[in-house]
């Protein structure tokens, strides 16, 4: 199994008069773990509630694994969407919860749920609205890693979750996407924590695509460059710098934009490059400053 691969073009979504998706279009591909990145209210929830078919879109088409997935048994089957909330049965204990999923769900593993509850340190007894709302996500989290849906949908899973419980999700989710590849699209805003995961990131801002990318090729749009004070300030003057630090006589800067003769500037001042970080390019995509567009980059030419 790769996973199912989705296909979205001109997608619009309105509640009301608030228009909460105008006209998105990306793809995902299969058998890809990516990142959906966006501010509060760039339309995440709505983007992933479409491909669950949990809400109808109000216009453009939208394809998983090549069918439409609205009222479709055998999408909507192979399709895990767990929101903050967890997606699960409040009122029945855990382990009546992984009953249910064992017969509703042909790719779920109780095997991996069980290993995964005893890591969280879940209590299989308990009912999902007794816990903690960390423990909550957490369950939410088994749940997602244990469904092994083809498409696998993670809204912003591990919200109240401690520093230890997400690094253990981080590591559970890509030691098992590892073993049993599939399509999995992490929505969150802790790129720093999340970003080792991504192969593909998709931004959305305002209801519309700032950039849909591979990593790679989105890092590769700015530089991070090291070494002394000076000398990082002289390699920077007149670039658009989007984050700078200074540890003693040691700089690190961030610039936005590359230039063909960076190498070689950077070699004869004895400075390091680096690839940009996803966090400093999502800052800077989405920043608005006093109400301005958002910065341009175009990266989703890159697909
Ligand atoms: N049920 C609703 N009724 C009316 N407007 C809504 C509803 N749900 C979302 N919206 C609006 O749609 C837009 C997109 O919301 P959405 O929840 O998709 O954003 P998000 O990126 O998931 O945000 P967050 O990161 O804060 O969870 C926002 O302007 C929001 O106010």
């Amino acid at each position: 199994m790769t996973g199912f691969g989705v296909e979205v073009r001109d997608l619009t979504a309105r509640y009301g008069s608030t228009t909460a998706l105008d006209g998105v279009s990306f793809d995902l591909r299969p058998g890809v773990i990516t990142g959906l990145l966006g501010r509060n209210g760039s339309g995440k929830t709505t983007f992933l509630s479409v491909l669950a078919a949990f809400r109808r879109r109000n216009g453009g088409t939208v394809l998983v694994d090549g069918e439409d997935p609205w009222e479709n048994p055998r999408v909507m089957g192979g399709t895990c969407l767990i929101r903050e909330s967890g997606d699960v049965i409040l009122d029945e204990a855990i382990t009546e919860n992984l009953a249910f999923l064992e017969q509703r769900r042909p790719t779920f593993d109780r095997a991996t749920a069980e290993a995964l509850l005893d890591r969280f340190e879940l209590d299989p007894a308990k009912r999902p609205d007794r816990l903690s709302r960390g423990q909550r996500s957490a369950f939410g989290v088994v749940v997602g890693i244990a469904t092994r849906a083809p498409l696998t949908l993670l809204d912003e899973v591990h919200l109240g979750m401690d520093a230890p419980a997400r690094y253990a999700f981080y590591d559970a989710l890509l030691a098992d996407w590892i073993e049993h590849p599939r399509t999995i699209v992490l929505s969150s805003h802790l790129i720093g924590e999340v970003e080792r995961l991504l192969e593909d990131v998709v931004v959305i801002d305002r209801g519309t695509v700032l950039a849909a990318a591979d990593a790679t090729t989105l890092r590769e749009q700015g530089r991070t460059v090291t070494g002394p004070v000076d000398a990082v300030e002289a390699f920077v003057a007149g670039r658009r710098v989007v984050a700078r630090q200074t540890l003693g006589r040691t700089a690190q800067a961030t610039v936005i934009g590359t230039e063909p003769d960076d190498e070689a500037r950077a070699r004869a001042a004895g400075l390091e490059l680096g690839a940009v970080g996803l966090q400093d390019l999502f800052v800077h995509l989405t920043d608005r400053g006093a109400g301005e567009p958002a910065a341009a980059l175009t990266p989703q030419e890159s697909r």
